[in-house]
């Protein structure tokens, strides 16, 4: 891949240089400057390779979706013809429909206006629950949904003897049974209703976990109100530890610390969203996906 240049910011400066050197291309951060009214100016090299893969993660995502309005065209206007963007969370996907007559399905929006700017997008275990792909969502563009799922297995299968995976809920059962199915590892999954933003009411699955090493996998933690709850009622229910693995570490406000007080003895994530609880990289895959 030597012909592309990757594009990155320096507030994801770890993944972006672990990219580069994995799949041997240049590196370059794009600058950028506040002014005091909150306006940005971003700052590229002046010229570029045809081929640019731009690295953002879309976690936090209204200001980084007017970096990649003002930075995509740019590049294009720089010397870019082929322009792929590396999202590794892909922010406003679980607003899929209308829930309530006027709701806006952001899912739909965000979707087009990617696909304006992009190419091809990447992204990891993106929260689709309605619809099977994410070309789908970029209308005439290729969208590219890669999974962690078989990398957090092997985590849990190195790290827990005897594992028992517990996803939370439906949704969960995607990633539990691929983590689950490439390592042999036991699995369950729970049910859950969703009230509000900080509201779940959880159902654990009906098997028995008294003195199992139980651990929670889910595709993203935000409030943790999913993880907290479920691990709650495992540890209530006897089991011997509870751990918790996700792709995407949001962690809202206090939702980490929150998640430990709850009793949970070990949280790990990817590097997907940067966090202190990164311990599995994304990288090999990226790799992958962007090689073939
Ligand atoms: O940390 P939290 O704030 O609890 O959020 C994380 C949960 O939210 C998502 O599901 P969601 O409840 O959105 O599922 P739904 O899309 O089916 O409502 C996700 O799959 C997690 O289970």
């Amino acid at each position: 891949m030597t012909d592309t240049l990757l594009l990155a910011f320096d507030d994801e400066a770890a993944l972006a240089n672990e990219l580069a050197v994995a799949l041997d291309v240049q590196l370059h951060f794009i600058k950028r400057h506040r002014f005091p009214d909150g306006e940005l100016r971003l700052v590229l090299p002046a010229r570029l390779p045809p081929r640019v893969v731009l690295l953002r993660g879309l976690h936090q995502p209204n200001e980084k979706l007017v970096e990649l309005m003002i930075a995509a065209p740019t590049a294009r206007e720089l010397g870019t013809r082929h322009l792929t963007l590396v999202s590794p969370y892909l922010a406003y996907m679980r607003q899929d429909m209308e829930f309530t007559p006027g709701e806006a399905v952001s899912q739909r929006h965000i979707g087009k206006l990617l696909a304006q700017y992009f190419d091809a997008v990447i992204t990891i275990d993106p929260h689709l629950h309605r619809i099977q792909s994410l070309d789908e969502v970029l209308p005439g563009r290729r969208g590219l949904s890669l999974s962690a799922a078989p990398l957090l297995g092997a985590w849990v299968a190195r790290h827990v003897p005897d594992a028992l995976l517990i996803g939370p809920d439906e949704e969960s059962a995607q990633w539990v049974h691929e983590a689950a199915a490439a390592h042999g590892l036991d699995s369950a999954i729970g049910r859950k209703v969703r009230h509000g933003d900080h509201q779940v009411t959880l159902a654990l699955p009906d098997v028995p976990v008294q003195g199992r090493a139980v651990v929670l996998l889910d595709d993203m933690a935000s409030t943790g109100r999913t993880l907290m709850g479920s691990a709650e009622a495992l540890l209530a229910r006897g089991a011997a530890s509870v751990d918790v693995a996700v792709t995407h570490a949001l962690f809202v406000g206090e939702a980490y610390v929150q998640l430990k007080a709850a009793g949970v003895r070990h949280v790990w994530s990817t590097n997907a969203v940067p966090h202190a609880s990164n311990v599995i990289s994304i990288v090999p895959l990226l790799v992958a996906a962007l090689k073939s």
